[in-house]
């Protein structure tokens, strides 16, 4: 079997670490005990958040033994960001938001067997913590200098409104979970996005002042970049989430069927649970047929699959086909239908006129005219339908579902119309 430090670095998932063949030789030897923390700071994780979930999976996968951490305490003081500080929410908010993060990350790890996972929340160690404890048990053993010296303290320190002494405790909450959990299971591995780096360190530190015989390890994953710069993970609509409420599995599989071309191999490797060589296939099929996306759609059908099981992905794949025009659009159940129209421009209409009408009002033409020369040039669809004659008007018989109409222009320009009445 590959050693599992080369097949992260292989993956480009080894961005950071401390002592590399301490680790190596940690993880080559036995079970390792390690942990992943994650914030409750909104209702649900979001596609930033896969790349962590994803490498405590393939640990797991690799024989070792998951803590997941949920911040019930750290996600109450906010961990701090270069940019601005955070706006604190209540209590019950957040409480609630755990229990929709635990739910969430139960699915990608086996709570059976010998490296079972376990679900922990640092509340459980901090809530009966007094001020007094902490300062002293803590508090004692940090630098000022050095937490100073911290990648998001410095930055907000430079700007205008600086950092609340809030935010600036939160590297010791997190050093904290770590030496906890390295006491109550034996943990000696931190896992965490690059970002966190001073964050994990800050444990590995206090471990070394308090436990003077522990070695204890930490590893940094890349942060997820985008070729043309823009931020990973954000479309028109905002944060793409792994809740279907928040982000329906529809937009969810085009996030990835979009992702581009310079960034899918970088991608790939990081998150897909394919081989070496299926991987190596796919990138050598992108080289020959790049247009054909077979390396989006490879990882767009496997992520799909793996946060919203294989029936939400197969009913995705069924509904992008046939809304481009390659399936037939009148098979799609009415969930899976509306859900895929819900992403697209779309406007409600009483009764039904005139499709250049139509077109020219949901905007995928920008005027009454504009539509006629599209019809003529035989560039409009009403249900994947040519439309032949300029005056046409659909009738009643073609609403899918008995409300809704699939309009496009040209290849790829789709739209949506509902008829709301009768
Ligand atoms: N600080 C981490 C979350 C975290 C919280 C507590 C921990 O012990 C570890 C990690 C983040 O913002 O992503």
């Amino acid at each position: 079997m590959t050693d599992i430090v080369d097949e992260l670095k292989w993956r480009g998932l080894f961005a950071l670490s401390t002592d590399e063949d301490a680790l190596r030789k940690a993880l080559a030897d036995g079970p390792v005990t390690f942990y992943c923390g994650f914030d409750p700071t909104a209702a649900s994780l979001h596609v930033g958040h896969l790349v962590q979930v994803l490498t405590i999976r393939r640990l797991q996968q690799a024989g070792h033994r998951p803590l997941a951490l949920v911040g019930g305490a750290t996600g109450q003081i906010g961990d701090p960001r270069p940019t601005a500080e955070r706006t604190l929410n209540d209590p019950e908010t957040i409480a609630n938001w755990v229990g929709r993060l635990r739910t969430q990350i139960e699915p990608f790890l086996s709570f059976e067997g010998e490296n079972a996972a376990t679900m922990v929340n640092n509340l459980d160690w901090t809530a009966g913590l007094s001020a007094i404890e902490f300062l002293r048990d803590i508090g004692k053993h940090f630098r000022v200098n050095k937490m100073l010296t911290k990648e998001s303290v410095a930055r907000r320190l430079e700007s205008q409104e600086g950092i609340s002494y809030t935010e600036f405790s939160y590297q010791l909450l997190q050093g904290m979970d770590f030496l906890e959990l390295y006491r109550r299971y034996g943990c000696t591995l931190q896992t965490g996005g690059s970002d966190q780096w001073g964050n994990l360190t800050a444990g590995i530190d206090l471990i070394h002042r308090l436990e003077p015989d522990a070695t204890v390890h930490a590893m940094g994953t890349p942060l997820m970049v985008k070729a043309d710069g823009t931020k990973f993970g954000k479309t028109e609509g905002g944060a793409v989430w792994l809740d279907p409420e928040l982000t329906t599995p529809y937009a969810f599989y085009q996030f990835w069927l979009n992702v581009d071309d310079r960034d899918i191999s970088t991608y790939l490797r990081i998150l897909s649970f394919k081989s070496r060589e299926e991987l190596e296939e796919i990138e050598k099929q992108t080289e020959e047929r790049p247009q054909a996306r077979a390396a989006q759609r490879a990882l767009a059908e496997e992520l799909t699959t793996l946060v919203h099981g294989a029936d939400q992905c197969a009913a995705v794949i069924a509904a992008s086909k046939a809304l481009f025009g390659q399936g037939d659009l009148t098979d799609l159940d009415e969930a899976t239908l509306s859900a895929a129209l819900s992403e697209l421009p779309r406007v409600q209409v009483a009764e039904l006129g005139q499709v250049v009408d139509l077109l020219a009002e949901v905007g995928l033409v920008a005027s009454k005219s504009a539509a006629r020369r599209t019809v003529k040039e035989g560039g409009a669809y009403v249900n994947n339908v040519k439309v032949a004659a300029e005056d046409a008007v659909p009738g009643r018989d073609e609403l899918l579902h008995g409300r809704w109409l699939v309009l496009r222009r040209g290849k790829k320009n789709l739209a949506a119309v509902e008829v709301t009445a009768g």
